[in-house]
């Protein structure tokens, strides 16, 4: 029985990665209580037996999903489901009065079309996606504070938008010259296993998958065209990198304006984040570290113009587990239920 001062939350795909750090940000938030965690496979099972370091702050068993019961007991519930699962669930906790974060890419798509296309689901929920609002707080904020539904961003979408968002609001690049170059850590594949995620595998080894056909490349479009209102085509080659977390987006593009220096993209994008303090903007040569975003839901941006090709490279750093996905949706609960965006969440890397 949750708090009566505290809210109570539920998380449905609790065993997952995205899971156990929604689990660690929540036990840390001030205002909320869990009082529900769902799964398929685990259910039956104490969490803390698939997480035994959080034995002596969570006793709660892992339930077997039962909309009703999670509606009865749950005013917020985050999805940390695969792809295509959401859907099925957010329609009926919505109707039940719950609000809804949703960490797969099932509601991150303004036209389901697209959606259909690059995941190749079928969707039945078109009413309730179209209520859907894009949980990149740096860019929606107005929106997502009066939505009961979020669709949170992907990992690398997350970094990327970031780091491009300022150039393409204020038109200082050609948009068709974007190329984002990417490398993640191997916890974004989730916690599932999988050939390519063994030690013997993936360490010692760096390659790019997904060439010219990631799914993340259409969620990326999306948010660029809105900000340019035309339609933008954007490169993008994901990479694997034998670490756990973290992820490096590097984004290349031509400016439209040869003159610009370092300097002024500093000024510009230091303006344009003023009132995110999760985004970090790097001084004058300072290039940006996946170890130092690690644990935080920070994103840290370091700005660089090469004046021979005339072309910006922005280099954008986040916790792809924290920012990049149950960081960023604590961060869009804060906002939807009134509290201060950054409630609850770390801001202190482990570094070094
Ligand atoms: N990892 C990352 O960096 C990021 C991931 N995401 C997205 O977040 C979502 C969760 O990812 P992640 O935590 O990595 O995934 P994991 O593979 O680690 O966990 C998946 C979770 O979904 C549950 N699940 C799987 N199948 C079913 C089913 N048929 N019915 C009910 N529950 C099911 C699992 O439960 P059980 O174990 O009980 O079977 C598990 O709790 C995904 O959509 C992913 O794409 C978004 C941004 C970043
Ligand atoms: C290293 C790795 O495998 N990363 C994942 C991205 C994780 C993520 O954010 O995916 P969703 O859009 O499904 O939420 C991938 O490339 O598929």
């Amino acid at each position: 029985m949750a708090h009566l001062d505290k809210i109570a939350v539920g998380i449905i795909g609790a065993s997952g990665y995205g899971g156990v750090q929604l689990v660690r940000l929540l036990l840390e938030h001030p205002e909320v209580e869990i009082a529900y965690l769902g799964g398929d496979s685990s259910a039956g099972k104490k969490f803390t037996s698939l997480y035994p370091h959080l034995t002596h702050r969570v006793d709660l068993d892992i339930e077997k999903i039962d909309l009703d019961v999670v509606a009865n007991r749950c005013k917020v519930v985050f999805l940390g489901l695969p792809n295509g699962l959401a859907c099925n669930i957010a329609p009926t906790l919505i109707a039940k009065g719950c609000k809804v974060l949703d960490l797969s890419a099932d509601y991150r798509f303004r036209d389901l079309d697209t959606y259909i296309a690059w995941y190749k689901k079928e969707r039945a929920d078109g009413e309730t996606a179209k209520k859907a609002v894009y949980g990149l707080p740096e860019l929606y904020r107005n929106q997502i504070e009066q939505s009961l539904l979020i669709g949170c961003p992907g990992c690398y979408p997350t970094a990327t938008l970031l780091a491009l968002s300022p150039l393409l609001k204020q038109g200082l690049i050609e948009p068709e010259t974007v190329i984002i170059d990417a490398k993640s850590g191997t916890s974004g594949g989730g916690r599932q296993a999988k050939t390519n995620m063994l030690l013997a595998e993936a360490d010692n080894s760096l390659g790019a998958y997904g060439v010219a056909n990631h799914r993340h490349t259409p969620e990326i479009e999306q948010i660029c065209s809105e900000l340019v209102r035309q339609e933008v085509r954007v490169q993008f080659t994901p990479h694997l990198i034998p670490m756990v977390r973290g992820i490096l987006s590097t984004v290349y593009a031509t400016l439209r304006d040869p003159g610009l220096v370092r300097d002024d993209l500093i000024t510009i994008y230091n303006a344009f984040y003023r009132s995110s303090s999760f985004v970090k903007i790097l001084p004058n040569g300072i290039y940006p570290q996946t170890k130092w975003a690690c644990g935080t839901n920070l994103c840290y941006i370091g700005i660089e113009v090469d004046p021979r090709t005339g072309r910006v490279i922005v280099m954008s750093a986040i916790d792809n587990l924290i920012k990049g996905q149950a960081g960023q949706a604590v961060q869009c609960m804060n906002l939807m239920m009134g509290w201060d965006e950054a409630l609850g969440l770390p801001q202190l890397s482990f570094y070094p």
